[in-house]
């Protein structure tokens, strides 16, 4: 039951028994929605004793509150001896951020958001402000796990190298919360909502079989899946309450945050060990000392803005931006990756509209009890994964949906987060005041297009240059699967599930495309070039290879190559993002980390595999 604080109003008006139950209503309401995201649940602050200290030294310094760093600090700290040093940019999270049906509201500013606008390619992007694509991180405790769709599926390498390391670890590893072995010390809680909150999940579903996708079966990712969500108890249950709540209560972990790494510092130029980094509280610069090793788990982008800042790179680029070199790395930033989307939105004859009463109705559930429409993302977690290549069980595709009722009150906000060009965004809220309006995102999981990181200026707070080079593949395969997926996925149309509701592609009058019949071959291309742009799953821009290869940057043991006691440990290693979402094998590389880590610096370690 909840419970009533104590707050009085003046309600003078009104009086007696119906004044009574009216207080009993409002205080219930302020005292229960305090907890929501309630700061409590994250360890102190110690950015503020570390300005003071004249030297800080700490075992192992983190930088980057992520899904990655956020595990990492968890395991390693678990060593009683150990000091570890968790550093992280942000802030924590605002308490909107545990509320999961507001996840897209986070973009695409704020002060816990990193806005990347990509460099301008006329060819591309151009129905987006400016004709510029954009890229989201998240600026916090937790990172981007604390702001995004919350689904949670392990890293799918069907198609590498099992026998690699690394994919070995993301197998091995990334189904460890499900099988609940790590209880005690931090869990990744899960929760899947099936329940039916519109009734476009079952047309969704039927539309998919009539096209001859089926539900999704345990062993391949092909098909039409409910993904599970990282929610628990109808709050967002991002890394860092699953990872990091439990060290409140560990004297050997320190949470630093709003602190900027701005640099990383060598032991001396001849003996490339890493001595510590420089960072930035307020408006003091200090430097802190890695006793044992430096790891950084900032993010594709901020990982590779680092390594360049700090001299490591490509000589002649680094020399040219007059930044002393440490080390001539050619491959630094270089085989960035990401999957490509592209949002189709359709109309219907759905008689659902937001009702103000429904609206108040849901902020009462979930104030009052965590229930109800603010408890779940609708239906995003309904993904379909489906191949349009020659290999029918690796899907190269994903759909994911959306859905708006008449009227509905998150669609500007979902289409502003999306920074589509304003003549877009007032076509589609024009349809939405008579129509139901579903957006279906299809999104390339195995671009063969490279992008690249480079650096604006010669300081952290100059955002990055990056470089999208969408659409760059030499044979054009990339455009090819995409134009495949957007004819089956408009195929939907003809069901007659979606004829039934009069479910229909919209003509969303995209600025260069007008002069293109509708849904032509020309348009289509034309749509797809205009709208695409780089989703959140980012890889690639440091390399894990093998000595042989020069563009790698990371060896096997996420070592970077050449430097001592300096690792990487995220997405930015992998060649790609894999099949599904990131978070997942995030997570999982940091356990295997943290297995090297122990192997390396505990004498007479025997392995001890208590995680599968
Ligand atoms: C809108 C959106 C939706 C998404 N949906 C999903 C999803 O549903 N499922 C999923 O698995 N993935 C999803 N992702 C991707 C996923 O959340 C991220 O890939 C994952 O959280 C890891 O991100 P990252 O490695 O870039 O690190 P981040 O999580 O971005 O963390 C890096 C951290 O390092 C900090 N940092 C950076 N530079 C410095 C510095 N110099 N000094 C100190 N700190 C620094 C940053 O502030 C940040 O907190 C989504 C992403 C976005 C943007």
């Amino acid at each position: 039951m909840p419970s009533v604080g104590l707050i009085t109003y003046d309600i003078t008006p009104v009086q007696g028994a119906l004044a009574n139950a009216f207080l009993i209503l409002i205080n219930s309401l302020f005292f229960n929605i305090k907890f929501i995201g309630h700061l409590s649940q994250y360890p102190e602050d110690s950015a503020p004793k570390l300005v003071n200290e004249d030297i800080a030294v700490f075992d192992f310094i983190i930088v980057g509150a992520s899904a990655a760093g956020c595990t990492l600090a968890n395991r390693l700290s678990e060593q009683e001896y150990w000091s570890v040093l968790l550093i992280e940019a942000g802030d924590y999270p605002q308490r909107t951020t545990a509320v999961p049906a507001f996840y897209p509201t986070f973009a695409p500013s704020g002060s816990d958001i990193w806005q990347y606008v990509l460099k301008k390619d006329r060819t591309v992007c151009t129905g987006y402000e400016d004709k510029k694509c954009r890229m989201y991180r998240g600026k916090l405790v937790g990172g981007t796990s604390a702001i995004n769709n919350m689904h949670y599926l392990r890293g799918v390498y069907e198609d590498d190298n099992k026998t690699d390391i690394l994919y070995e670890s993301i197998e091995n590893y990334a189904d460890a919360p499900k099988k609940k072995t790590n209880v005690p010390k931090g869990e990744i809680h899960l929760e899947k909502v099936l329940q039916n909150n519109t009734a476009l999940r079952g047309t969704l579903i039927a539309a998919y079989h009539e096209l001859g996708l089926s539900e999704a079966h345990e062993k391949s990712l092909l098909g039409v899946r409910h993904v599970p969500l990282t929610i628990k108890d109808g709050e967002r249950h991002h890394m860092a309450r699953a990872f990091l709540t439990p060290l409140k209560i560990r004297s050997n972990f320190f949470l630093a945050k709003n602190t900027l790494v701005q640099g990383i510092v060598m032991n001396d130029p001849l003996d490339k060990r890493v001595k510590g980094v420089n960072v930035s509280l307020d408006n003091h610069n200090f430097f802190v000392q890695a006793r044992k090793e430096l790891i950084l788990t900032a993010g594709p982008i901020n990982n590779a803005k680092l390594l360049l800042l700090s001299g490591i790179g490509p000589r002649d680029y680094l020399l040219k931006r007059k930044i002393p070199l440490v080390l001539n790395m050619p491959g630094v930033g270089k085989n960035l990756k990401f999957h490509l989307a592209v949002p189709l939105f359709f109309t219907s004859n759905l008689n659902e509209d937001q009702t103000e009463t429904d609206f108040i109705q849901d902020t009462f559930n979930y104030v009052m009890y965590r229930i109800g429409n603010f408890s779940h993302t609708g239906i995003n977690d309904l993904v379909a994964f489906m191949s349009t290549e020659p290999y029918p069980n690796i899907p190269n595709i994903a759909v994911f949906h959306n859905y708006f009722k008449i009227g509905d009150r998150m669609l500007k906000i979902w289409l502003e987060g999306l920074s589509l060009d304003p003549k877009i965004v007032t076509n589609i809220m024009k349809a939405n005041e008579k129509q139901v309006i579903i957006m279906l995102t299809l999104t390339l999981l195995r671009p063969q297009s490279t992008g690249e990181v480079k650096l604006n200026d010669t300081h952290f707070h100059g955002s990055p240059n990056i470089e999208g080079h969408f659409f760059s593949d030499p044979i054009g395969s990339d455009l090819l699967a995409l134009t495949n997926a957007f004819s089956r996925v408009n195929k939907l149309q003809d069901s007659p599930t979606f004829q039934q509701l009069n479910i229909e592609f919209m003509d969303i009058v995209v600025p260069d495309c007008r002069n293109y019949a509708f849904c032509s071959i020309h348009y289509v291309k034309c749509y797809i070039k205009s709208m695409v742009y780089p989703t959140s799953d980012i890889a690639g821009s440091l390399k894990r290879g093998p000595e042989c290869d020069s563009s790698a940057v990371v060896k096997a043991d996420f070592e970077v190559r050449y430097i001592r006691c300096l690792r990487v440990c995220d997405s930015s290693i992998l060649p790609h993002p894999g099949l599904s979402n990131t978070v997942a094998s995030d997570a999982a590389m940091a356990v295997k980390l943290n297995e090297i880590l122990k192997e390396k610096w505990i004498k007479n370690y025997v392995k001890n595999f208590t995680e599968p």
